[in-house]
């Protein structure tokens, strides 16, 4: 195994300093290391997505483990968790071994899967949990996402259930009746342009619901990409009184809003959908104040024909792997120890992944990232890892270069290229 020396770099924002990695660790100075001039650069914890689709069993048109895994090296990840709505659906044993084997063969990032909360994400019947957690995927995070697990009963008793190893309830929260024939956020835009409303009170209901779930039974919720400014309040009261619940928000709520409907361009077609300038205040200001956790980038690879079509017909969803650091950088600039807790350490909490999420010092995992804060870069969708092209930010300007990434000291990314 190669010993690097960092040469200057600065880590989470302090005084240029030389940082070694030998043994898969941050180490104390040892001779014959590989030198990167690191001058410029910021050193944070490997980022950790607690929200990827990665698509493969089933979709490997449009992504693979291992292009998906590419995709996150290049964005400065080490971890990320892996959706379970795949085909065949991640909710036995059998898959999400699968999806951790097909991780680990990659060797780009940490491939944690998601096992889903019920049998083939129809919410009728509780998938093996169990079986998921005791497998080799050691699985602790359980979703349906795509859907939301509708029904309170069954909501909490996969809640009950996960306290017995520690799990955590993972929810799309959209009540399913108040979102029939949904196609863009409900308000003055969708009035506008005669299209169906996703109301913002169908995120917030369940979220409310949930909450008071995971009170009365004191188990652990998180809520997946939270995007109204109703949400962000319910999560604050419930935060205040103590309830046992975490919440991301996506890089695209943190920017994007339901003007960008107008074009009718599908690569802005997304579940939950692009809200207004003031719940993309409210979840800017909600990440800040820790009221959200995390940003999860939701990354959800389509292929061409499943998103380059009518809007109406056109799946949902977004890239995010290759562009979150960046948006992030944008929005907040260089508060790093800030970014270092929402894109690493919280995730790495929620989702249990030890060894990620460090503090850099001698002797911890090296699972890192170098980032140049000066350098700018116009997306170019024809350059990215992933198999799928609908990132909703072609063509703009981002700062954030990543120039290195490393997983347990191997380098994974070297001049912002991928090294496999
Ligand atoms: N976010 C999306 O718009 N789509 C996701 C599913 C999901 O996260 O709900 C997908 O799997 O494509
Ligand atoms: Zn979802």
């Amino acid at each position: 195994m190669m010993a690097y020396l960092i040469k200057g770099v600065s880590i989470l924002g302090a005084e240029p300093t030389d940082l070694y990695i030998n043994d898969g660790v941050i180490s104390a100075p040892v001779e014959n290391a590989e030198v990167i001039d690191a001058a410029g650069l910021v050193a944070l914890p490997g980022l950790v997505d607690v929200h990827t689709h990665l698509r493969e069993p089933g979709r490997e048109d449009a992504e693979t483990v291992e292009t998906g895994s590419r995709a996150a090296a290049l964005g400065g990840y080490t971890a990320v968790c892996a959706m379970a709505n795949t085909s065949p659906v991640a909710d036995t044993a059998g898959v999400v071994e699968q999806v951790w084997r097909l991780g680990r063969e990659a060797g780009l990032v940490d491939v944690q899967p998601i096992g889903a909360v019920t049998v083939g994400l129809a919410g009728k019947q509780m998938a093996e949990l169990g079986a998921m957690a005791t497998s080799a995927a050691n699985v602790r995070i359980f979703s349906d996402d795509g859907f939301c697990v509708a029904d309170p009963k069954l909501m909490r008793r996969a809640l009950e259930y996960v306290k017995a190893f520690d799990g955590v309830i993972a929810q799309h929260a959209e009540e399913p009746r108040l979102t029939e024939g949904a196609q863009m956020h409900e308000g003055e835009v969708s009035t506008r342009l005669g299209l169906t409303g996703w109301p913002a009170v169908a995120e917030e209901a369940i979220i409310a619901r949930d909450v008071l779930l995971a009170e009365h039974v004191g188990s652990r919720l998180h809520v997946c990409h939270v995007s109204t400014a109703g949400s962000v309040e319910v999560l604050r009261q419930a935060k205040a009184r103590g309830v046992r619940v975490t919440a991301e928000v996506t890089p695209h709520h943190l920017l994007l809003t339901d003007e960008l409907a107008a074009g009718y361009d599908p690569v802005f077609k997304v579940n939950p959908p692009l809200r207004t300038r003031s719940d993309v205040e409210a979840l800017r200001q909600a990440l800040l104040d820790g009221v959200i956790d995390v940003v999860a980038t939701d990354h959800a690879p389509h292929a061409v024909q499943d998103k380059e079509c009518e809007w109406a017909h056109a799946r949902p969803g977004m890239l995010g792997l290759e562009t979150a650091l960046p948006i992030v950088l944008s929005i907040y600039g260089p508060q790093w120890d800030l970014i270092a807790d929402r894109m690493s350490r919280a995730p790495a909490r929620i989702a249990g992944l030890a060894g990620h999420g460090g503090d850099l010092s001698v002797g911890s995992p090296a699972n890192l990232t170098l980032v140049d804060p000066a350098a700018r870069r116009v997306v170019d969708p024809s350059e990215l890892a992933s198999r799928s092209r609908n990132t909703p930010y072609a063509g703009m300007t981002l700062p954030g270069r990543i120039v290195a990434t490393f997983l347990r000291g191997e380098a994974t990314v070297l001049d912002g290229k991928a090294v496999k």
